[in-house]
C-alpha cells in the first residue's frame, strides 16, 4: 500500500463551521499541536480572506515545526484578471508557504451561474493559476470543487478541468464532494475513471452533509486516493468535514496504512478534546474512536461480557487511540457491572453477594424515582459506601431555610438562606445570601463547614443543571439536579437529587457534592 498522506483543514475550512472562532493565538497553538501529532499538510486559512490568517501565516514562520508542510488556501484567478494581476495569488504568494493550495470550478452550473464566465475560460483561470504558482516552485495541490456534482453532470467537462490543472503542473489533484451528497459507490466509479486519465497523485476533500464524508474518504483511499483532506472532530460548514479523527484510526489500525507513528495515534483522544477546548465546543460523547462512549458500556448483558473478553463488545482497543472502557451503572445494569464499578473504588464484591444484589435493587429502584446514577458516578460511590456501613455524613440537617425577596418590578432580588447543622456534635447556625437559591445554600454551608473541614476551600461547584423528570406534571413535575464539582488537583465529579422541590433536589445534590470531595481528599 501506498502512503497516505493527512491533509488538515480545522483551520480553514474548520473555522467556516458555525459555532467556530478561532484567534491567531489558537491558530498558532493548534498548528504545532497538529505538527507534533504528525499531519502531514496543514492548511492555515485563506490569506486573501482577511487580516488574520494573513497573519498566521507571517507568525508561523518563526513556528520551527517538525514534520508538517503549511499550506496557504485561495481561489483560482478571477475570471477577467491576469494571474500577475490576481490580489488572491499575490497573497498566497506573498504567505511564502511551500504549499499553495487553489480550488478551481469543475462543475459547468458554477462556471456559467457563480462565475458566470464561459466554460472554456474557466479551463484557462485553472491552468493558468496553477502554472504561475508552479513558477514560484510552489508545491500546489489543486482542489477540484464539486468535482462528483461537474462529473455528474458532464463528465468529459470536469475531467477537462482535472487535465487543466495537471497540464498546469499541479502536484496533486483533489476531487472535493463540496455539497456531501455523493455516495461512495459513486465516489468509486468516478475515482476510477479519474485514476484512466489523471496521472498524478489523487486525494479527497469530503463533506458531511449526507453523513457520508468518513466512507467516501475511506472508499477513495481504498481505490488508490494518497491524500486525505478533513478536520479534526470533523468541524467544518454546515455538517461538516471529513473527520479526521475517525479516519486516521480507520486507515491505522483496520487498513494497516501507518498515517502517523504508533505512539502518537495513543494521543487522538487528547488532541480530539484539547481542540474541542480550544474551539469552545464541548467534545461529542458519541464521537467514534475518542468520544467519551465510544467504550462505555451500559447494558448488563454487554458489561457481563466484557468483563469476560473485551472483545465481545469492542471493535479495538480503546488504549490505542487513547480512550478507555467505562461501566455505566444503571436501572440497565445487571450485578457483573456492580462487581466491576465497585472495584473502581477498591471493593472487592462477590457477584452472588447479598449486597451486591441490594445494590443493584436500590438502583433500579432510585432511577425508576428519577435519579441517573449514570451521569452521577459521586453519588453512586457514596450510596454503595452507606450500604457498606461506611461513615462519609459530614453534617446532621437540624434545619434549613431559603427566603427570595424581590419589592417592586425593578427591585432586587435577594436571596437568603439560614442553616441549622448538628457538625461533629456542636450546633452551627449561619446564614448567607447568593446570587441564587443554590448559590446561598452553597455559601451558607461552606460558612458552617470551613472550621471542621478546611479542606472546603479547594472545591468548587463548575456546573449546574436542571431536569424536569415528568413533565406532563407541570409545576408539581419532579425534578433531576446533576452538580459538577472539581477541586485544585484537576479532579472532577458529579452528583445528583432529585425532587418534585428544586430546592431540595439541589441541597441532596450539594451535600453530596461536598461529602464526596472531602471524603478523597481524605482517602489521598
Ligand atoms: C468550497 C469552499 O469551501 S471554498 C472556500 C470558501 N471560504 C470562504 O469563502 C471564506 C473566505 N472568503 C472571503 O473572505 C471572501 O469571500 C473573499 C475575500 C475570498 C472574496 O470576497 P469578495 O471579493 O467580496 O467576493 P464574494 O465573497 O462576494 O464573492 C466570491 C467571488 O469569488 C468568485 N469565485 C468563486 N470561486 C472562484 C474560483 N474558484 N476562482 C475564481 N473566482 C471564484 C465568485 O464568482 C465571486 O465573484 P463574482 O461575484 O465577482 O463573480
Ligand atoms: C475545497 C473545498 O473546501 C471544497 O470544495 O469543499
Amino acid at each position: 500500500m501506498k502512503k497516505v498522506f493527512l491533509y488538515d483543514t480545522t483551520l480553514r475550512d474548520g473555522a467556516q463551521s458555525e459555532r467556530i472562532s478561532f484567534s491567531l493565538e489558537d491558530k498558532i497553538r493548534i498548528a504545532q499541536k497538529l505538527d507534533e501529532f504528525g499531519i502531514d499538510y496543514i492548511e492555515g486559512g485563506w490569506p486573501g480572506s482577511n487580516p488574520k490568517d494573513l497573519n498566521f501565516f507571517k507568525r508561523i514562520k518563526e513556528v520551527p515545526l517538525r514534520h508538517a508542510k503549511i499550506a496557504a488556501f485561495g481561489s483560482t484567478r478571477r475570471a477577467q484578471v491576469l494571474p500577475e494581476d490576481d490580489a488572491n495569488l499575490k497573497a498566497l504568494l506573498d504567505s511564502d508557504t511551500p504549499v499553495v493550495t487553489i480550488f478551481g470550478k469543475s462543475w459547468t452550473l458554477h462556471v456559467t451561474e457563480v462565475l458566470r464566465t464561459t466554460l472554456e475560460n474557466n479551463l484557462k483561470m485553472i491552468y493558468d493559476s496553477v502554472k504561475y504558482l508552479k513558477s514560484f516552485g510552489k508545491e500546489v495541490i489543486y482542489d477540484a470543487e464539486h468535482f462528483f456534482d461537474g462529473y455528474k453532470a458532464d463528465p468529459e467537462y470536469a475531467l477537462s478541468t482535472l487535465e487543466a490543472a495537471s497540464e498546469g503542473g499541479a502536484d496533486w489533484i483533489v476531487l472535493a464532494d463540496t455539497n456531501g451528497g455523493t455516495l461512495p459507490w459513486e465516489v468509486e466509479e468516478i475515482l476510477e475513471k479519474v485514476m484512466e486519465r489523471i496521472k498524478k497523485p489523487i486525494g479527497i476533500h469530503a463533506h458531511n452533509d449526507s453523513g457520508l464524508a468518513v466512507a467516501n474518504s475511506i472508499v477513495s483511499v481504498k481505490k488508490g486516493a494518497t491524500q486525505v483532506q478533513g478536520t479534526i472532530n470533523g468541524y467544518g460548514e454546515r455538517c461538516g468535514n471529513a473527520n479526521l479523527c475517525t479516519i486516521i484510526p480507520i486507515l491505522q489500525l483496520k487498513m494497516n496504512i501507518e498515517v502517523v507513528p504508533e505512539e502518537k495515534l495513543s494521543q487522538l483522544t487528547d488532541l480530539a478534546n484539547w481542540v474541542s477546548e480550544i474551539a469552545n465546543l464541548p467534545p461529542d460523547p458519541s464521537s467514534p474512536f475518542v468520544g467519551r462512549s465510544a467504550f462505555a458500556h451500559k447494558g448488563g448483558v454487554h458489561v457481563n461480557a466484557v468483563l469476560k473478553n473485551p472483545k465481545s463488545y469492542e471493535h479495538i482497543d480503546p488504549a490505542k487511540v487513547g480512550n478507555k472502557r467505562r461501566i455505566l451503572v444503571s436501572e440497565l445494569s445487571g450485578t457483573s457491572t456492580i462487581v466491576s464499578k465497585v472495584k473502581e473504588f477498591n471493593i472487592d464484591l462477590d457477584r452472588d453477594s447479598p449486597l451486591a444484589k441490594l445494590i443493584l435493587d436500590k438502583i433500579t429502584h432510585l432511577e425508576n424515582e428519577g435519579y441517573y446514577f449514570e451521569g452521577a458516578e459521586a453519588s453512586f460511590e457514596l450510596l454503595v459506601r452507606h450500604l457498606l456501613g461506611q461513615e462519609t455524613k459530614l453534617f446532621d440537617l437540624i434545619s434549613l431555610r431559603v427566603l427570595i425577596e424581590k419589592i417592586g418590578d425593578s427591585g432586587e432580588t435577594i436571596t437568603e438562606a439560614t442553616l441549622k447543622l448538628n457538625v461533629k456534635d456542636q450546633i452551627v447556625h449561619v446564614a448567607a445570601e447568593g446570587d441564587g437559591p443554590v448559590h446561598a445554600l452553597d455559601q451558607a454551608l461552606r460558612k458552617a463547614l470551613i472550621e471542621f473541614y478546611p479542606e472546603l476551600k479547594n472545591i468548587h461547584l463548575s456546573d449546574f443543571k436542571v431536569r424536569v423528570i415528568n413533565g406532563n406534571a407541570g409545576t408539581a413535575a419532579k425534578v433531576r439536579v446533576l452538580i459538577d464539582s472539581t477541586n485544585d488537583k484537576g479532579d472532577t465529579w458529579s452528583t445528583v437529587g432529585v425532587s418534585t422541590n428544586i430546592i431540595e433536589a439541589s441541597w441532596e445534590s450539594l451535600v453530596q457534592s461536598i461529602e464526596y470531595g472531602i471524603m478523597k481528599v481524605r482517602e489521598a
